[in-house]
């Protein structure tokens, strides 16, 4: 039934189409086959982002999300090597790399990697690379240190981009193509392959070895006011205007291939690269599999956010939506991994990957925890609430389902208790005195609490066991990162974010407010609450501010280190149905980072907000 509606919502939008526009007009292939995509917005979130932002603004910023960031940003894991060693390494990459990648397409992956999703990444180096392209890299600039004080282990590794490419269309001879899924897209523009399950349509006979036009199928305005994208997996392209879905690819060509497999071949078999991408409208350099454990591949913004809450030696930090753990690794390693970072999330697969990117950089100071931000305080009234548990110098209730293994370990627990609380009330003045190795610092303390009553460590030996948290007791953290879920509209490339509405973006603004009220108790008085998104709703960034400084009085926002980011909002916004958002007030915007994409500093759309606790009872 929803079939045949589908069917018919799409015959009736076609012939809407073609009533429009009854003859179409024969195109210039230059307007055709490039790529200059425009970002669909729901009207309302359009309205009120142009309200935000100003026309002209707004439009800049919907431009750059259409595009990645020109530039790689790795973050080396200082705690293994140094920003010179790696430039140095990633030299003799390219040194020993093949000549057929361009300078700005620099290909770093040592090996092929046959990543089995739409997404992944594939790679080749072929040795035999020219002297004089590593001299060419350093001196225009391709890869080069972080000049912003304080990161100097950051590393720019420069791409290029947008290409004009030649899809060789002649007259009646248009290129035979491929069409493939937004997603599919959004990562090919990053730097992927085209991978079988992101392809949608293909030419008919195309064959292995073929070299094929890449366009992308993006959501259109359906009829009953959604939308859709009017083609289904496996559709033929002639290469004519009547194919389906012909003029919305206009201007969507994100470069061309070669197929590695036919196109029966590509809609039979389930995984598997489908296009060997190899001529790209953005040449960024992929690192996947590179100098594994001493880089990290991070986003700008996000290794900001780490150095805003200034994590210390030896404090106990919480990161409360963790996963994957890119600020989680990089709160650590600026711990220099001493310390205990406790990073957190909902979800049990995502805090396998956090316990996976810990082990890989070597960091031994994160423990993990499947929680729900939403419940971060423990309460002592829950039903398996178990007081031992729930210790002063732990602070995290764990629940029944760990009770068997840590049953095991309480006995030995209660006979070292004294001993370590000895230790650790002499952990202060042994700190005086800088002889760092020889005392049990509060940290160690806890690890070894945690070690007898859990056995070894999460990250490296337990192949996967993630252990459930009811909770931390208030006031037990001395910072706290909230770098909520968020609607991600900073993210880049983008190419279509219709899918938000008011509705849907207030909404996460509730979502977050909550798990703010949670930060807010878990952090102690003259502690610190960092608190960041991804997007450039200011719904989900100055109104949370606002919220926070209005709610909690012993708040105030405090001045981040580097601040590299622009001013935040200052105003307010009265939407049609009478609710009325505040953002900031003057004085206050000078003390956030925005980083806007449409700036030179070519990032994605980011928000950092830091707070100072002052004295609860005040
Ligand atoms: C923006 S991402 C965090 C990125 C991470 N901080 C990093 O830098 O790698 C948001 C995370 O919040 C998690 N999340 C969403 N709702 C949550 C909840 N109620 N409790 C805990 N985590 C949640 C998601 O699983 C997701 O991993």
């Amino acid at each position: 039934m929803k079939k045949a509606r589908d069917c018919l919502l799409k015959t009736l939008r076609r012939s809407f189409l073609t009533l429009q526009n009854p003859t179409p007009k024969k195109m210039d292939p230059s307007e055709r086959y490039c790529y200059n995509p425009i970002l669909r917005w729901n009207p309302q979130v359009e309205e009120y982002f142009i309200k935000a932002y100003g026309a002209e603004h707004f439009s800049r910023i919907s431009k750059a999300l259409t595009r990645p960031s020109c530039y790689s940003c790795i973050r080396v894991n200082t705690l293994k090597t140094t920003g010179d060693a790696v430039i140095e390494k990633l030299l003799e990459i390219i040194q020993n790399s093949g000549s057929e990648n361009a300078v700005n397409g620099v290909n770093f992956n040592k090996t092929d990697a046959n990543v089995d999703s739409d997404v992944g990444h594939y790679n080749k180096v072929v040795p035999g690379r020219s002297d004089h392209v590593v001299k060419e890299s350093l001196q225009n600039g391709t890869i080069s240190k972080c000049q912003i004080p304080g990161l100097d282990y950051v590393v720019f590794v420069k791409g290029s981009g947008p290409h004009t490419i030649d899809y060789g269309y002649a007259p009646d001879r248009p290129p035979k193509e491929v069409i493939v899924s937004r997603k599919c897209a959004e990562a090919v523009l990053r730097g992927a392959q085209v991978y079988v399950p992101g392809v949608m349509a293909c030419s008919s006979h195309v064959e292995k070895g073929d070299k094929v036009a890449v366009s992308v199928a993006i959501e259109q305005p359906g009829l009953d006011g959604g939308w859709g994208i009017g083609i289904t997996r496996g559709t033929v392209i002639q290469g004519l205007q009547i194919d389906p879905y012909h003029s919305e690819r206009s201007g969507l060509y994100i470069g061309q291939g070669t197929t590695m497999m036919s196109r029966a071949g590509i809609f039979r078999v389930s995984q598997g690269i489908a296009v060997d991408m190899n001529n790209r409208i953005f040449q960024l350099p992929s690192f996947h599999d590179v100098l594994e454990g001493e880089i990290f591949l991070q986003n700008l913004p996000s290794i900001v956010t780490a150095h805003a809450l200034d994590p210390q030696k030896g404090e106990r930090i919480l990161d409360m939506c963790a996963a994957p753990g890119g600020k989680t690794t990089a709160i650590a390693t600026l711990m220099r991994d001493e310390g205990e970072v406790v990073a957190a999330d909902r979800s049990h697969n995502k805090v396998l990957d956090i316990q996976k990117l810990a082990a890989e950089l070597g960091l031994k100071c994160i423990t993990t925890y499947k929680l729900d931000a939403l419940k971060a305080v423990c309460r002592k009234n829950e039903s398996n609430y178990m007081p031992n548990m729930c210790s002063s110098k732990d602070n995290s209730c764990l629940t029944a389902q760990n009770s068997d293994s840590m049953k095991l370990h309480e006995e030995k627990v209660s006979s070292i208790t004294a001993e370590q609380l000895n230790a650790d009330t002499n952990c202060k003045a042994s700190n005086e005195k800088g002889n760092e190795r020889t005392y049990v610092s509060k940290a160690d303390f806890r690890k070894n609490m945690r070690r007898l009553r859990n056995g070894p460590g999460r990250n490296q030996s337990l192949g996967g066991r993630v252990e459930n948290s009811k909770g931390f007791s208030p006031n037990s953290f001395d910072r706290v990162l909230l770098d909520a879920p968020c609607s991600a509209l900073g993210l880049r490339p983008r190419l279509f974010a219709g899918e938000e509405t008011i509705e849907s973006l207030r909404n996460h603004g509730k979502y977050q407010r909550r798990m703010f009220d949670q930060a807010v108790q878990l952090v102690r008085p003259g502690g610190i609450i960092v608190y960041s998104t991804c997007t450039i709703n200011p719904g989900e960034n100055e109104a949370l501010v606002r919220y926070a400084l209005d709610t909690y009085k012993f708040l105030s926002l405090a001045p981040q280190h580097p601040r590299i980011g622009g001013p935040g909002l200052v105003g307010r916004c009265e939407f049609p149905d009478g609710y009325v958002e505040e953002w900031l007030r003057p004085g206050e915007e000078e003390f956030v980072q925005r980083f806007d994409p449409s700036s030179p500093l070519d990032t994605i759309g980011f928000f950092i907000a830091k707070f100072i606790v002052g004295p609860k009872d005040a």
